[in-house]
């Protein structure tokens, strides 16, 4: 049925850049309504193999996108939605965008990526490195490091460890393999700011991405000192991140007229500052009081959440003052694979006629806790929290000829599960207090998996009300970029919604898997805090085996030998 416009209905736009499409949304603004929604899948998706128009394979573990599929969801997406929601463009009065981070890009001074400078396109380090370009380890090693060897004050707001995803590691990367590339890159720009750019013709920089992706603390880069002793031509890195820097919500600028003729929206509408998928998820789940740790749970899950005061959480990704909504201290931390995970096994590894979430759930559901006898470690995409390690791997254990798939897709899901608690474990340890969870995402319609973490952390789950929660939480962040509300926390009141309490911990089963998560714990520190190293010697195994691989496949004679 078509929506009809009441007499003084203004409306925003959310649009939401996942890893693997933009998701737009229209939502009224007095009440939060969603009203039409709209998604373009990005054409060429994570590139992790060879670059676009290139038969040159990418070495392991790099993850690249094509800024054009970004500018693609705004031509497609954005008046999809509109005419979805049916209503009259004339009154939509703002856009804000999220993005995944730290996905970031090089530039030159006016914002065009230097992977559409012709001379440029062949080369991998120009192009958007995605959040899950891990290829960074070394250089984030190095980093890590130098601050510990340093004594510098800002590691601590890091858990300790910088990630290897991270804006710095991602920068250092490409001066060590790519120099002129660095040379050429006049501006060095998370996505999520580029975006805004493309919209505005302004560039700004968020609190949110230049605290948690970069390394931005009361009010300072890392001195100019720390980088040349990394690294003398890296002295200058910070020059290619600064910028305008603007608190969350704020308006960066007015749409342009040419944005406006991809979008359909009106020309000179406001344009909030960029914000982060699960940072702007939180006013989505009128989660910005203290306590309420907001997971949003997709390919990979981002735990935020508000404090009162700053204390410094070993393992976690970060904590920046404003960095989820001005006036508190934001805390983030996150595990770097979990439907990835669940996906990986149905695609790979599950055999045919049991190869959906759904008949493997339907299967797992009916087991008593602990009936297939297994504990999984859930790093099949690296360990950001705690550990912050992205060359460790996943691991099964209890595997006998009696194991069958369904077992281990549980054991999967458990495992986790086992991570976020370490992750609330070390929060409330340090004195963050952790009340409720309120979840999102895409895995939030899986209720085997929803109550698995209810009993699992012995907390209970809230979900956010919207089958878009970033998208909302975007809308809610152009309402008041565009004056509609005084700031976040009125229009999260106002637009925001969940569901309290739709899955609660059940007490027997809570106590069955604290016995399990024992197993987990013990299982985490031996392979992950130096008992055994490994998965780190396996690594080290396999990229000296496929570079070798690489090298002998350009030799034509061994090819045809
Ligand atoms: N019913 C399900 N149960 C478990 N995992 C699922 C299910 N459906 C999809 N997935 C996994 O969830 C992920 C997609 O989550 P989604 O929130 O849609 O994406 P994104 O993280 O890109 O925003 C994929 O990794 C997919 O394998
Ligand atoms: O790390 C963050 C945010 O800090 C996420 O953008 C990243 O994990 C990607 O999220 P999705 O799995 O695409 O939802």
């Amino acid at each position: 049925m078509m929506h009809v416009d009441g007499p003084g209905d203004r409306y925003v736009v959310g649009v939401d850049y996942g890893t693997l499409s933009g998701r737009a949304l229209v939502v009224r603004v007095g009440d939060g309504a969603e009203l039409g929604t709209a998604v373009h899948e990005y054409r060429h998706g994570v590139i992790g193999s060879v670059l676009p128009g290139s038969a040159a394979p990418l070495p392991p573990d790099w993850a690249l996108q094509d800024p054009e599929d970004y500018r693609d969801v705004l031509r497609h997406a954005v008046p999809a939605a509109v005419a979805a929601a049916g209503i009259d463009p004339a009154r939509v009065i703002g856009i804000a965008t999220d993005f995944t981070a730290c996905t970031v890009l090089p530039t030159l001074a006016d914002g065009t990526p230097l992977c559409q400078v012709p001379e440029l396109r062949d080369r991998p380090h120009a192009w958007v490195k995605l959040w899950k370009h891990h290829a960074g380890q070394p250089q984030a090693d190095r980093i890590n490091a130098l601050a510990h060897e340093r004594g510098e004050a800002w590691i601590g707001r890091y858990g300790g460890k910088i990630s290897a995803e991270w804006q710095f590691a991602k920068g250092l990367q490409l001066l060590d393999e790519d120099p002129e590339v660095y040379r050429r890159a006049e501006r060095f720009v998370e996505a999520a700011d580029w975006i805004v750019w493309q919209l505005c013709g302004v560039e700004t920089r968020n609190i949110c991405t230049a605290g948690y992706k970069g390394i931005r603390q009361d009010g300072r880069y890392p001195s100019r000192d720390f980088l040349s002793a990394l690294d003398p031509d890296f002295a200058d890195f910070v020059g290619k991140l600064d910028g305008p820097l603007l608190p969350m919500g704020a308006r960066a600028g007015g749409l342009t007229a040419r944005a406006a003729a991809w979008t359909g929206l009106p020309e000179g509408i406001a344009v909030a500052v960029g914000n982060v998928d699960a940072h702007v998820t939180a006013a989505a789940g009128r989660a910005l009081p203290p306590g309420h740790l907001v997971a949003i749970m997709g390919t990979s899950t981002c735990h935020v959440v508000n404090g009162a005061n700053l204390v410094e959480v070993p393992g976690m990704c970060g904590v920046v003052e404003g960095g989820i909504s001005p006036g508190h201290w934001g805390y983030e931390a996150g595990q770097s694979g979990v439907g990835d995970i669940f996906g990986w096994f149905v695609s790979h590894a599950a055999p045919a006629g049991m190869d959906s979430h759904e008949r493997l759930c339907e299967l797992a559901a009916a087991q008593p806790i602990g009936g297939h006898g297994l504990v999984a470690l859930d790093w099949w995409n690296g360990n950001r929290s705690l550990l912050v390690n992205h060359d460790l791997s996943g691991l099964v254990v209890g595997l006998t000829l009696a194991t069958r798939p369904a077992d281990v897709y549980r054991a999967l899901l458990e495992s986790t599960a086992y991570g976020t608690r370490m992750i609330i474990e070390a929060f409330v340890a340090a004195g963050v207090p952790i009340r409720e969870l309120v979840v999102t995402g895409g895995l939030a319609s899986n209720r085997l998996l929803m109550q698995i973490y209810a009993d699992v952390t012995d907390r209970p789950l809230s979900l956010i009300a919207s089958a878009q929660g970033p998208a909302l939480g975007s809308a809610i962040h152009a309402a008041v970029a565009a004056g509609a509300y005084p700031d976040v926390y009125a229009a999260s009141a106002a637009m925001g919604r969940v569901d309290r309490d739709v899955y609660r911990p059940d007490p027997d089963r809570a106590r069955a898997y604290d016995a399990l998560y024992a197993e987990y714990r013990s299982l985490h520190d031996h392979f992950g805090r130096g008992g055994n190293e490994v998965m780190s010697r396996l690594r080290a195994i396999r990229n000296a085996a496929v570079e070798q691989a690489a090298t002998r496949a350009t030799t034509p004679l061994e090819v045809v030998a």
